[in-house]
C-alpha cells in the first residue's frame, strides 16, 4: 500500500511504502534509526539487522542525509513518537543518493542558511513554520468567505502609490513609468463600491532601506475593505479576524507549535475584544515611562514594544496625528488634527501587524489632501470618481502575513516566515 507519512495512522500494523528523504539517521552494529520526511510529516524508520536482508541493512547503514528513497515497512503505534507512529522497515529502494548535503545536523550561521534557503526549507523547523503560514492563509479564506467577503485581486503593476512615494519599486510599463504595488488598498476601495465587502491577498513591495527583523522588501498582505463600515466597526472586524486565525492555528497546528517550542498559553489569550489606546494616551504612557518622545512623532519598535507590554493580547493604537499618516485617512470629526485610524500591535514585542483606517469619503477634502501630498489629480482621477459617484463611509485594513507568522510562531526574524525572503541585499536564491 503506497501512502504518505501524514496518513500512516490509517494503516496501523500493515505494511506500507512511502516515498521519502533521509532527514537524519543514526545506527549501531545491530540497528539503524532513519529519520524520514516526505513533505507531509516526519517519522522514524527502525531497521533491525536481524529482521532484514544484509542488503537492506547495509543500505540503511550507508544511505546519506537527504538521499531520496522508497521505504517499505510496518506501521506501529508509538506514543513516544511525535506523530504517534513508527515504521518497522522491511525494504529500502534508493532513488537518488545525495552526496555531501551542505546543511548537516549541526548549528549553522544565518547567512549560510539564507544562502541555502532552497534546502533549509526542508528542515523540521522551517517545515513547521510553513505549515503555520499555510494555516493562517487557510483560516483567512475561511473567515472572510464565512463573513460574506468577496476575494478581489488588485493589480501588481500600478501607476499610483498609496503609502507615499519614497519606497516605490519603479519599473517600465512599455513606454510608461509604473510601480510594483505597495498596497492594493485604493483598488480595494473601488471593489468595495461594487461588491460591498472585499478582501485581497497578494504580494506587496516596499523599497525600504530598513534592515530590521520586521521588514521585508516583498511581503504578503491581506487587505479587506468594507463599504458602509466606520472606524469602530473596522476594529471589530480586525479583532474577530485575528482571533479566528490564532485560534485556528491552536486547533490545527499543535504538532508544529511544539516543534517550534511556542508557549501556546500566550496564544490562548488572543480572543476579542482587544484593548484600545489612543495615540495621545500612548504618548503620555511613554513619557511617564522614560521615553524621549513628543506628540506628533511616530512610534518606533521600542515604543510599540513598551506599549504592548501592558497587554497580554494585541492592542489597537488609535487616532494618530493626521500629519504622520497617509493622505486617504479620514480626520476625526471632533478633532481635525487626528485621523480615524488604528495600528494593531501584537504582544511579546512583535510590533505592528495591521495598519488600517476609515477613508476620506468627501471629494473636496480628498482633493485638498492631494494638494498637500503633491499627488497628481490626473493620476488619481479614477480614485476621485469613487467620491464623485455615490460616495459612502468605508474602512479597511492591511494585515502583514509575515509579521503575523513571526508572532504566532514566536520567531525572532521575518526571514523565516516566507519561503524565499527578499531583504536588503538579498535577492538570492
Ligand atoms: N489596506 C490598508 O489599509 C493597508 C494600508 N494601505 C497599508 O499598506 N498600511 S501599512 O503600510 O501599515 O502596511 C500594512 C501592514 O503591512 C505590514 N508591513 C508593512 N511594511 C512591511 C514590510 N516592509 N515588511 C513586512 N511587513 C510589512 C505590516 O504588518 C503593516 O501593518
Ligand atoms: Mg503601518
Amino acid at each position: 500500500m503506497k501512502t504518505t507519512i501524514s496518513q500512516v495512522g490509517k494503516y496501523t500494523d500493515q505494511e506500507v511504502t512511502i516515498g521519502a528523504w533521509i532527514a537524519n539517521k543514526r545506527s549501531s552494529g545491530k540497528i539503524a534509526f532513519l529519520q524520514l520526511r516526505d513533505g507531509t510529516g516526519f517519522i522514524q524508520g527502525v531497521v533491525v539487522k536481524a529482521e532484514v536482508s544484509e542488503e537492506v541493512f547495509a543500505t540503511a547503514k550507508s544511505i546519506t542525509q537527504e538521499s531520496s528513497l522508497f521505504v517499505t515497512g510496518v506501521v506501529r503505534s508509538d506514543e513516544r513518537a511525535p506523530s504517534g507512529y513508527e515504521l518497522t522497515v522491511t525494504g529500502i529502494e534508493v532513488i537518488h543518493e545525495a552526496v555531501d548535503y551542505p546543511i548537516t545536523p549541526k548549528e549553522h550561521g544565518t547567512e549560510f542558511l539564507m544562502d541555502n534557503r532552497h534546502l533549509w526549507l526542508r528542515s523540521k523547523r522551517q517545515h513547521a513554520v510553513m505549515k503555520v503560514r499555510n494555516e493562517l492563509i487557510r483560516a483567512t479564506y475561511e473567515f472572510f468567505n464565512e463573513n460574506g467577503f468577496v476575494k478581489v485581486d488588485p493589480p501588481i503593476l500600478t501607476g499610483s502609490s498609496a503609502e507615499g512615494t519614497t519606497n516605490l519599486f519603479h519599473t517600465k510599463y512599455f513606454d510608461e513609468d509604473a510601480y510594483l504595488s505597495q498596497s492594493g488598498q485604493l483598488y480595494m476601495e473601488a471593489a468595495a463600491m461594487a461588491l460591498g465587502k472585499v478582501f485581497s491577498f497578494g504580494p506587496t513591495f516596499r523599497a525600504e532601506k530598513s534592515k530590521t527583523r520586521r521588514h521585508l522588501i516583498e511581503f504578503w498582505m491581506i487587505e479587506p475593505e468594507m463599504a458602509f463600515v466606520d472606524h469602530e466597526e473596522n476594529l471589530q472586524v480586525q479583532e474577530q479576524y485575528v482571533s479566528f486565525m490564532v485560534q485556528s492555528v491552536l486547533k490545527n497546528c499543535q504538532l508544529e507549535l511544539k516543534v517550534l517550542g511556542r508557549d501556546t498559553a500566550k496564544l490562548e489569550q488572543v480572543v476579542g475584544p482587544f484593548p484600545r489606546i489612543t495615540y495621545d494616551d500612548a504618548i503620555k504612557f511613554l513619557q511617564e515611562n522614560g521615553h524621549e518622545i513628543e506628540w506628533g512623532e511616530d512610534f518606533g519598535a521600542p515604543h510599540e514594544t513598551a506599549i504592548a507590554q501592558s497587554f497580554d493580547k494585541p492592542v489597537f493604537i488609535t487616532h494618530y496625528p493626521a500629519a504622520i499618516k497617509a493622505f486617504y485617512m479620514k480626520p476625526d470629526p471632533n478633532r481635525a488634527d487626528v485621523v480615524l485610524c488604528a495600528d494593531m500591535i501584537a504582544p511579546e514585542g512583535y510590533g505592528e501587524i495591521i495598519g488600517g483606517s476609515q477613508r476620506i469619503d468627501d471629494m473636496e477634502l480628498l482633493q485638498e489632501r492631494f494638494q498637500e501630498h503633491n499627488l497628481s489629480e490626473e493620476t488619481y482621477k479614477w480614485y476621485l470618481d469613487l467620491r464623485r459617484y455615490g460616495s459612502v463611509p468605508h474602512s479597511g485594513f492591511g494585515l502583514g502575513l509575515e509579521r503575523t507568522v513571526a508572532w504566532v510562531c514566536g520567531l525572532d526574524h521575518v526571514r523565516e516566515t516566507i519561503p524565499f525572503p527578499r531583504l536588503l541585499n538579498r535577492l538570492y536564491p
